[in-house]
């Protein structure tokens, strides 16, 4: 059952008994987003990061989701990607692909991964590229308050250090306004090189989940959500504000345990 917390700006909170309600919920969020913008857009432009995330997404694989979901309308972008090659283990293509994108039948020209053989500042370039040919064809759609891609969905996690894609905390690129798709050479989680969406992007989505889950994170999440002083310190997850679009926090209950007030009912 979801359990709900006290809400406040900072988004709607799912708070689930336990990781198999989670993927459950998870995976009836993501096929209703899906139905909606297929229905009013004909496609749905979903964009996923890597770690845990993937392996809670699993039930889309399963029934009734993997019938009733509409996968060849589906788009798929990295919020954040290693760049690494596509066969390595650290790859977030391929934790998708292995964990999910190989079980359901998604159009493989849909896919939009990036260049793995090229530097991360190369990678990142084109994959800006490869997205903008796909908002003039409004396979993206684009935000009406600044020229971003407006993804149907971004799917994120958090670190235990409040990151989210790979924008980690008091690194440069979490000022970068200009850019759409950045990179980094010096990440503090393995491996260093990455390319990661830009904030603006993310907050030009339609709709943003992130999905959290474990103790090790339930104060990252307490400093991510509760109104706390101004001397906190600043996550990057905290800076995840859709302007017009819709934040929704997926938790499991040791991920949600520091909240301040929150109120269990069943
Ligand atoms: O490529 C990455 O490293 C990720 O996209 C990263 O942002 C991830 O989502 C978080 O680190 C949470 O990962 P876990 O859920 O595995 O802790």
């Amino acid at each position: 059952m979801a359990l709900s917390g006290v809400g406040n700006d900072r988004g709607e909170m799912r708070i689930l008994e336990n990781l198999d309600e989670l993927r459950t919920d998870l995976a009836d969020y993501i096929a209703e987003l899906s139905e909606v913008a297929v229905k009013e857009r004909g496609v749905f432009a979903i964009a996923l990061s890597g770690g845990s995330l993937i392996g809670l997404m699993g039930k889309l694989c399963e029934a009734p989701y993997n019938k009733t979901v509409d996968w060849g309308k589906w788009y798929i972008f990295w919020a954040d990607e290693r760049v690494v090659a596509k066969s390595h283990s650290d790859s977030n293509y391929k934790l998708a692909k292995d964990g999910f994108l190989s079980k359901v039948p998604i159009v493989p020209g849909h896919v939009h991964s990036i260049n793995d053989s090229v530097s991360a500042e190369e990678a990142a370039d084109e994959y800006t590229f490869v997205i903008r040919q796909l908002v003039k064809t409004r396979m993206v759609s684009v935000s009406d308050i600044s020229d971003c891609p407006k993804f149907d969905l971004i799917l994120l996690g958090m670190g235990p250090d409040g990151h989210v894609a790979s924008l980690f905390p008091n690194h440069a690129v979490l000022d970068e306004q200009d850019e759409w798709v950045t990179f980094i050479t010096d990440s503090p989680k393995p491996p260093p090189e990455r390319i990661t969406f830009t904030l603006p992007v993310i907050n030009s989505a339609s709709n943003v989940a992130i999905v959290v889950t474990g103790e090790s994170k339930a104060e990252a999440v307490h400093l991510a959500i509760d109104n706390i002083g101004p001397a906190s310190p600043s996550l990057p997850a905290r800076s995840v504000q859709p302007t017009k679009g819709k934040l929704v926090w997926f938790l499991d209950k040791p991920a949600a345990s520091k909240l301040d007030g929150l109120q269990f009912s069943e």
